[in-house]
């Protein structure tokens, strides 16, 4: 795993443009997995900042998120396909034919998963992941003991993810018990990853990924698998971990 140390979140969120911004240019084609949270927000305004002022193209961009809520519309304003368009698909010049996420609202919902994993495949696969983190080492919404072979697949919300996400909602009672998320697999299928991480609470989190052991309670460990994996974390997110370039 290559790591790239940022002094701060605006730092990190910097670095994380550049590094997905040399990525479009090189390859304008590309399919990118994206996700929401609170930490690519920065990354997403350092895009739309770069595609003001310098030009970068999204026309030929494909972008399949990780997750979606169940039971959200999509202009709901805490469904992930709102997010997407609030951060960043309404701000640059991408086709919305192009972007892709799990349908919440699907009536049949085991069908919905098969549906998203043939379209991540239809799309050619997934070029650059991004990714934050759980506390609990959660990505996507895969929670600890989710097996490593899983592919999108239904999740009930635990209530440790759900503290940590009621603070986008009015109250904790409003947000969803359930959402779509790709499979631990599928984010693995991804050729290059990209994993963001901001903030103290996220040190052990980081810690135990650097640790590089596999532990199906802490479901980033899957990450050690993967020979393309770029974390960009900024000091605090560093802060418990050793032997990290300084
Ligand atoms: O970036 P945040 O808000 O700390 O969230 C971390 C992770 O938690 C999730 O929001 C899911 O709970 C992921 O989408 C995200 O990667």
């Amino acid at each position: 795993m290559n790591v790239i140390r940022a002094d701060n979140y605006q730092d990190m969120s910097q670095k994380a443009a550049a590094f997905l911004i040399q990525h479009i240019r090189q390859s304008p084609r590309t399919t990118l997995g994206l996700a929401t949270g609170g930490t690519p927000i920065g990354t997403y305004r350092e895009l739309v900042k770069d595609h003001r002022e310098q030009g970068t193209s999204y026309r030929g961009v494909t972008t399949v998120n990780l997750d979606e809520y169940v039971g959200l519309e999509e202009d709901h304003p805490n469904s992930y396909r709102y997010y997407m368009e609030n951060h960043l698909f309404r701000e640059i010049d991408i086709d919305r034919h192009q972007t892709y996420l799990p349908d919440g609202r699907a009536e049949d919902l085991a069908a919905e998963c098969q549906r998203y994993e043939t379209l991540i495949r239809k799309v050619g696969g997934i070029d650059l992941q991004v990714l934050g983190i759980g506390r609990n080492g959660h990505i996507g919404f895969n929670e600890p003991g989710t097996p490593l072979h899983s592919r999108t697949h239904v999740v009930t919300l635990t209530s440790s993810t759900r503290q940590a996400n009621a603070r986008y909602f009015p109250s904790e009672e409003e947000m969803p018990t359930q959402a779509i998320t790709m499979g631990i697999a599928t984010i693995l299928d991804s050729r290059q990853i990209l994993l963001l991480a901001s903030g103290e609470d996220k040190a052990p989190a980081i810690q135990h990924l650097l640790e590089g052991k596999p532990n199906p309670d802490f479901p980033a460990s899957a990450l050690i698998h993967h020979p393309r994996v770029t974390i960009v974390a900024d000091n605090e997110a560093l802060s418990g971990a050793t032997l990290v370039p300084s």
